[in-house]
């Protein structure tokens, strides 16, 4: 997977060096690259934002650079792709993603979604956000989603970006060691994880649960899905599948 990332601030993801996507990255599983945004100004100070139409406060990123920067990418990505009979170019368009406040939710669900796409360009939004036609005139092109990290309100899109890439980044095939653990974890099943223990048998006055101990691989499968249920239906009952 071909990842690219559009910012301001280019120097927020050298983080992605290391851990396991800087792993990925070092393997050629991920192809990372990280855009300055004001590569793509001409003007003396890299300007990249204005004053909004009809008024208010903050500002408003420019398109201008938006364009410059995407159709760099999508040059590099396709430089002279021509659609054939198993795709046309929308099939092949890379999948563009902003984060918004006003985006869809961002799932576990759309994190598998988006680790089958071989491009992904992430947006990366500041000040009162992106000029609503870059969005209008990729979205007429090929591909373009608005996502949204959650319920509260972030300064741009960095962290999000930051998050979805860890999401995404750990279900490519070869990312996690053992792709075992990714099958028992919160939000993979739909329902919130088990409670997990490990040595020593006794802490601080408390027990690990004897049926985790007891060698019964039925008990114990048993005990995990209904601390699942019920660790869901207090925690989190929005998750909770329909009675039927
Ligand atoms: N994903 C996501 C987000 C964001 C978010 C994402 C991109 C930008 C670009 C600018 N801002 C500041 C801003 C603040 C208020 C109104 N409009 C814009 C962003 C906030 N906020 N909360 C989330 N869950």
């Amino acid at each position: 997977m071909r990842i690219d990332i559009i910012t301001i601030f280019p120097e927020f993801f050298s983080v992605l060096d290391v851990s396991l996507v800087g792993k990925a990255r070092q393997s050629g599983l991920i192809d990372l690259r990280v855009h300055n945004l004001r590569d793509h100004t001409h003007d003396r100070h890299h300007t990249v934002d204005d004053t909004p139409y009809g008024g208010g406060a903050g500002m408003v990123m420019k398109p201008e650079p938006w364009g410059d920067a995407i159709d760099a990418i999508l040059t590099d990505v396709h430089p002279l792709t021509e659609p054939t009979e198993q795709t046309d170019a929308t099939d092949a368009a890379p999948l563009l993603i902003f984060p918004s406040p006003a985006g869809e939710l961002f799932t576990q669900a759309m994190a598998r979604e988006l680790a089958e796409e071989p491009n992904l360009i992430f947006g990366c939004g500041r000040y009162e956000g992106i000029d609503q036609r870059v969005f209008d005139h990729y979205a007429e092109a090929g591909r373009v989603r608005l996502v949204s990290l959650g319920d509260y309100v972030l300064n741009g899109g960095e962290v999000a970006v930051m998050a979805m890439i860890e999401a995404v980044g750990r279900l490519i095939p070869g990312v996690v060691g053992n792709p075992e653990s990714l099958v028992e974890e919160s939000h993979e099943d739909g329902l919130l994880e088990y409670p997990s223990y490990t040595k020593p048998a006794a802490w601080r006055g408390l027990e690990v649960p004897p049926v985790l101990r007891s060698g019964n691989h039925g008990a114990v499968a048993a005990w995990r899905r209904e601390q699942q249920l019920e660790r869901t239906a207090r925690v989190r009952p929005d998750l909770l599948p329909p009675a039927n």
